[in-house]
């Protein structure tokens, strides 16, 4: 047989990527099932996107295999509509976040993300949903992430172009003006891409606010001195400026997930944390990365 011409190789290698990917976060979403998820939970936060999907997989498989004690029941808390569907199909049982007994504690919630960074600081809102996803994130003990190989970066805002923002729509351009004089070069009102369709709604019925910034400092490069992360020269500190855009009137909530986990959050007698206890990574060899990061005070 004729060897393929480099363009006929280049045509199958861009054909594999797409389910490289989707394995990498299948096999990472069945690593992060089978390390945090046990089928005695009573409630469990389950995110929104197209990696979730092969969690909710994973954990239907791990109930079918080991099914829970007579009479004790698995609520799945969702973080919007799309995750909610992605439940009911797998025949598992939503319950909205509001029915969660108030003394009852969400043992884990798992959830992808867009960007992940070196301090498992994250971008989420690609798809539109942050605001629920935070919520239950806040609410549980521990957020576990699972994401492939592209969501990994040392920064914030290295591969991801911008942070997303959920407003009231009536304070959007106030909104965009305040985000401009952050220093993002060009917020944009997230549309739908049929533009005539106006744009896009959260679960909120609120809208997304794109906004770019330049690559964000960790606080670990504050430490080290790599930069003051104030806002100088449009430079920030992820956590700086996760506080400063939630304090624009209009904001409803911010896509950067920061500060404490939730395990850290215990430490400290916090409400709760929003960042991932570890993030698990397909990679594209196949092989699963495991990070942790933890900045509780010794
Ligand atoms: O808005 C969507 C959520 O924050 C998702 O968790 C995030 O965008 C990652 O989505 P995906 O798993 O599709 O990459």
């Amino acid at each position: 047989m004729a060897p393929d011409s480099a363009a006929a190789v280049a045509a199958k290698a861009a054909a594999i990527v797409p389910e490289a990917i989707e394995a990498a976060k299948r096999k990472a979403a069945f690593a992060a099932v089978k390390a945090h998820f046990t089928s005695t939970m009573s409630f469990v936060g389950i995110g929104s996107g197209s990696t979730i999907v092969y969690g909710v997989e994973a954990i239907k498989a791990h109930l079918e295999a080991n099914p829970p004690p007579p009479g004790h029941l698995n609520w799945f808390i969702p973080t919007g509509w799309n995750s909610k569907k992605v439940i009911e199909a797998a025949g598992l049982m939503p319950l909205t976040l509001d029915s969660v007994p108030a003394n009852a504690e969400i043992e884990v919630c798992f959830d992808g993300a867009d960007e992940v960074d070196e301090e498992l600081n994250c971008i989420k809102g690609g798809g539109a949903c942050l605001f629920q996803e935070k919520l239950v994130a806040l609410r549980s003990k521990k957020f576990v992430c699972i994401a492939d190989y592209r969501k990994a970066q040392r920064r914030l805002l290295t591969q991801w172009p911008t942070i997303p923002i959920e407003v009231a729509p009536i304070a959007q351009a106030a909104v965009i003006k305040e985000l401009r004089a952050l220093g993002s070069a060009n917020p944009v009102l997230r549309e739908h891409t049929l533009s005539k369709t106006g744009p896009i709604q959260t679960d909120q019925s609120f809208y997304i606010v794109d906004a770019p910034f330049k690559t964000l400092l960790t606080a670990k490069d504050v430490a080290r001195g790599v930069g003051k992360g104030q806002g100088e020269d449009g430079v920030w500190e992820v956590n700086t400026l996760a506080r400063r855009i939630k304090d624009i009137n209009g904001v409803l909530e911010v896509g950067l997930f920061h500060g404490v986990n939730g395990e850290e959050a215990a430490k400290l007698g916090l409400q709760g944390g929003q960042k991932p206890v570890a993030v698990y990574f397909g990679l594209e060899s196949g092989e699963i990365e495991v990070q942790h990061y933890s900045q509780t005070p010794k």
